[in-house]
């Protein structure tokens, strides 16, 4: 979709800023450039709808040299998504939305409803947020309005250079989330700039490490920290990969231990025979927890109980194919010493629970699986059972 050939920059004070870089993106692929300051990420991007032109080599859009394309136009086929969001200060969240589309010639009611639909889409509610100004927006919402625009036209392609590189560490992991979301329905062609090497790996399916001007590994993230080409690419990723790579491995079916499990109307039992067991409602989905001790001292009325008396809800919960890092993260929120794990297809469904020993030997699996170049459910690993 996007194809690089021998291209080469410099500025007119000398500065090589790109350096006969050649890659390409296909189709519906968001590739992320992540790199230190400097080294030519923006520039690479800016070249792309011509706000920059090469001093060598050409680029493609869909197999169409972009220096002889209209540079009015070809931005119409680009959306484009920067860190200061640029919305227009006296024109209402709304507006700002449907401007584009209005701009290219679509009806100015037309234009407005699918600004409303856009800005569903990236989770603002355009009966709240629509009429507001842009100074009535937290930063985080101003960056979603900045996406939701470059949307509006419906471009097959969005440039993005660090939008979320203004926020909270809180809210940008939010909207990344979001982002990589909206990405899978809308499944557009992106170029993403960030400093960020975890942010590169969470949202790119292939990841560009840059050095001066040039791209030292372009790979799957998994394969950029689990062998870095070169000295420099693993000094960039860090000393901390293990901790990076929680954010790439998800929670898979085989890492989940199953404890006892009893039901809501089950009368309550007297050994549960593990320190705890889940609760599952009628259906099998999961209602909560309840700790042997609670069901062992229930003293005279016991007899009747049933479970439901006595569970407690579950707060600490993740879909399966979340992230190992969300799945420590919430240990840590709910202080908890195991997670349940649900299906994300089958409603509130119960698969079992993460507990600290198997996240442990997930990530260990995850790092050999890289080494050997096999998927992660072939990868024996010694075992520490934490029951
Ligand atoms: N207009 C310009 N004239 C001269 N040099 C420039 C110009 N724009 C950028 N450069 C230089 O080109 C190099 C690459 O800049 P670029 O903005 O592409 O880097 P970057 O990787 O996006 O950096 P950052 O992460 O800080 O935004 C830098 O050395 C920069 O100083």
């Amino acid at each position: 979709m996007i194809r690089f050939e021998h291209v080469t920059k410099r500025y007119a004070d000398g500065t090589t800023a790109v350096d006969d870089l050649s890659f390409e993106v296909a189709e519906g692929e968001l590739v992320t450039l992540v790199g230190p300051s400097g080294c030519g990420k923006t520039t690479t991007m800016k070249m792309v709808n011509r706000l920059i032109e090469p001093s060598e080599g050409r680029i493609f859009l869909d197999g169409e040299d972009i220096s002889t394309v209209d540079p009015v136009q070809l931005r119409r086929r680009i959306g484009y998504v920067i860190q200061q969001v640029g919305l227009f200060p006296h024109k209402t969240v709304l507006e700002n939305t449907a401007t584009v589309p209005h701009l290219l010639g679509v009806k100015r009611a037309k234009a407005r409803e699918r600004a409303a639909e856009l800005l569903d889409l990236v989770g603002l509610d355009p009966k709240v947020h629509g009429a507001r100004y842009p100074e009535q927006l937290s930063g985080g919402q101003r960056q979603r309005v900045g996406v939701a625009r470059a949307l509006a036209a419906d471009p097959p392609v969005l440039l993005m250079d660090e939008p979320f590189g203004a926020v909270d560490p809180v809210v940008r992991e939010r909207l990344q989330n979001e982002f990589l979301k909206l990405q899978s329905q809308v499944r557009k062609t992106v170029l993403f700039v960030t400093h960020d090497i975890e942010e590169a790996v969470r949202l790119g399916d292939r990841i560009a490490v840059y050095g001066q001007g040039r791209i030292e590994q372009l790979d799957a993230p998994a394969a950029v920290l689990g062998a870095p080409a070169t000295p420099y690419v693993a000094d960039f990723v860090g000393a901390d990969r293990g901790l990076k790579r929680l954010s790439v491995t998800p929670i898979e079916e085989g890492d989940l231990e199953q404890p006892p499990v009893v039901r809501l109307d089950d009368p309550l039992p007297r050994d549960l025979g593990a320190p705890w067991a889940v609760v599952l409602d009628g259906a099998g989905d999961l209602h909560g927890w309840i700790s042997a001790e609670r069901a062992a001292l229930t003293g005279e009325g016991a007899r009747k109980a049933t479970v439901r008396e006595h569970a407690r809800r579950m707060e600490a919960w993740l879909p399966l194919g979340a992230s190992l890092k969300q799945a420590f993260a919430t240990m840590l929120q709910h202080d908890a010493g195991w997670i349940a794990v649900i299906d994300p297809e089958g409603a509130g469904r119960f698969l079992g629970v993460l507990t600290p020993a198997r996240l442990h030997e997930a990530l260990r699996r995850s790092i050999d699986a890289d080494a050997q170049a096999v998927p992660r459910t072939e990868v024996e690993v010694e075992t520490v059972s934490s029951r």
